[in-house]
Formats: structure tokens, C-alpha cells, sequence
């Protein structure tokens, strides 16, 4: 299958959760961790998250520094990467941040069950791409996006989207930063959650480095493929 490179670059606490058990977001990273995102960001073509990020952090996912956003410019591209949100069911908010702050290409991908009403309001803010019976098909739209000239893909989860990717294989690097914090509760959101793999479908990982960055560290995984 051809489809762009897929990484996948999240924040989690020491034990392994990526916000709180209400599902509010809270600073894991620091700020070189934050300039480390930005500048990920900045080299990307597309970001991509899940409508239970946008729900739960009504995220921008924009460039922050006024010089990568130059550079880009300058490189012939838009300020931004092209910003996509995987939503079944179309129920993301008309007023979200995604919508309202910066420059660029919005994509929306529902699934077929999408109600008809929702879809035809988001077209008014953003391209749709219709996969899937009841959830997108996460393999049809990476297909799709590396059609429309997608090459480099980072997903920012959130926990349901991180296991959707892993489990369908289309992940070939993750970056965690680990931060130094505990927030704990069985129903706080961990890196990967969904369904989880039995034993005979483990995901093996390479670490490719890993660096401290303030009070926490920065690993860097490539997917080796299913646990011999
Ligand atoms: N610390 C971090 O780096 C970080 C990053 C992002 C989000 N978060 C946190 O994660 C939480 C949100 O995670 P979540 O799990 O609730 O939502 P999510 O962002 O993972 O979105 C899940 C949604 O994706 C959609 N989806 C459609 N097709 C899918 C498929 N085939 N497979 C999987 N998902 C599919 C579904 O509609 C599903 O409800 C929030 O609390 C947020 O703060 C943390
Ligand atoms: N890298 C990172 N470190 C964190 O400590 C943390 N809590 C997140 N969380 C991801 C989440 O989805 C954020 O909401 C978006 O990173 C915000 O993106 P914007 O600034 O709105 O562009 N991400």
C-alpha cells in the first residue's frame, strides 16, 4: 500500500498517561518540549488527531514560531501543515480553533454513517474525505492522503486514534516524551488505548535514541512489526 511515512508524536506522564481521568489536558512537556513539537510541526505535511482531542482540547495545531512559519512560506507552502481530524461521525464543532486560527487546508474524515446534515456544514469549513461503513477507514484515507501529495503524516493522538493507527499498521515511527509527572486512574487515557493486542499480536519497537530534555526524556521508537 502507498501511503505517506506515518509518525506518531505524543506527550505522556511517567505512568503512561496523556491527560487527566476527567480527559483534561494538562502541560506534560515543557517548553523545549513544546519547541520540539512546533518544529515537527513546521516540517511536517500533515497533522492529524482524533474529534476526542478536538472535543476534549480544541487544539489549533498550528505553527507557533513567526520563523517557521517564514520558512515555510518562503519554501512555497502554506503557514501550516494541512490539518486533518479523523470524525466519524462529523461532529466536529463549526467553531473549533482548527477552523479559526491560521492559514491552510482543513480535511474532515467521516465515515460513510456520517449524518448527511453534519457532513454538508463541514464542507463549508474543510475538504471531506468519506472511508469506512462505521468508522473511517484508517488505511483507505492514509491511501488517499499520500494521493492528494501527502508524504509525512504526524499523528498527535489522542488514545482511541494512537490505537487505531498501531493496530491497522500504518505507523513507522512513534516519539514519546516522557514527562515527570504522575497522574494515575484506571480511565485516564494512556498512550494507546482501544481494544489492546493478545499476545500473539505484539507490536515489536526499535529505540532509536533517547535524550533528557529538561525534567523528562524524549524517546524515540521505530515499529519493528508484529512480536515474533
Ligand atoms: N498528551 C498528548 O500528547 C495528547 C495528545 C492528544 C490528545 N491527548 C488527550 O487524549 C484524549 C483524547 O483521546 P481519545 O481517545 O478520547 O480521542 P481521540 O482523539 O483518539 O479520538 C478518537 C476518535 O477518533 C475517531 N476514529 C474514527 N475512526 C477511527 C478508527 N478507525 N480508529 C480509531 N479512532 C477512530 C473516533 O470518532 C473516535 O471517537 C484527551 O484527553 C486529550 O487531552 C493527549
Ligand atoms: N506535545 C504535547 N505535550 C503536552 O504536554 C500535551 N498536553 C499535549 N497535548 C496535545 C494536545 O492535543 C494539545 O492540545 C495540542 O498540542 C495543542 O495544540 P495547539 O497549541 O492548540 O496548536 N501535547
Amino acid at each position: 500500500m502507498d501511503r505517506p511515512f506515518i509518525l506518531i508524536n505524543s506527550a505522556m506522564s511517567a505512568d503512561g498517561k496523556l491527560s487527566t481521568k476527567e480527559r483534561k489536558q494538562v502541560s506534560i512537556s515543557g517548553k523545549l518540549d513544546f519547541e520540539r513539537v512546533d518544529e515537527l510541526r513546521a516540517r511536517t505535511d500533515a497533522i492529524m488527531v482524533g474529534i476526542g482531542t478536538v472535543l476534549s482540547d480544541n487544539p489549533s495545531l498550528t505553527v507557533k514560531s513567526p520563523e517557521r512559519k517564514a520558512a515555510r512560506k518562503a519554501a512555497g507552502k502554506s503557514e501550516n501543515p494541512v490539518r486533518i481530524i479523523v470524525d466519524s461521525t462529523a461532529r466536529t464543532p463549526l467553531d473549533a480553533d482548527i477552523f479559526k486560527k491560521g492559514e491552510g487546508i482543513r480535511i474532515i474524515a467521516v465515515s460513510n454513517s456520517a449524518p448527511a446534515e453534519n457532513v454538508e456544514k463541514l464542507e463549508k469549513k474543510a475538504l471531506i474525505i468519506q472511508t469506512g461503513t462505521e468508522k473511517v477507514d484508517l488505511s483507505e484515507l492514509a491511501e488517499k492522503l499520500k494521493i492528494i501529495g501527502i508524504n509525512t503524516l504526524m499523528v498527535e493522538g489522542g488514545a482511541t486514534l494512537n490505537w487505531g493507527m498501531l493496530s491497522a499498521g500504518l505507523v513507522d515511527e512513534i516519539y514519546t516524551f516522557v514527562g515527570n509527572l504522575i497522574i494515575g486512574g484506571a480511565t485516564s487515557p494512556t498512550f494507546t488505548d482501544g481494544e489492546g493486542f493478545s499476545e500473539a499480536e505484539l507490536l515489536e519497537l526499535e529505540l532509536l535514541s533517547s535524550e533528557k530534555i529538561e525534567n523528562g526524556v524524549l524517546l524515540k521508537w521505530k515499529i519493528k512489526g508484529k512480536k515474533k
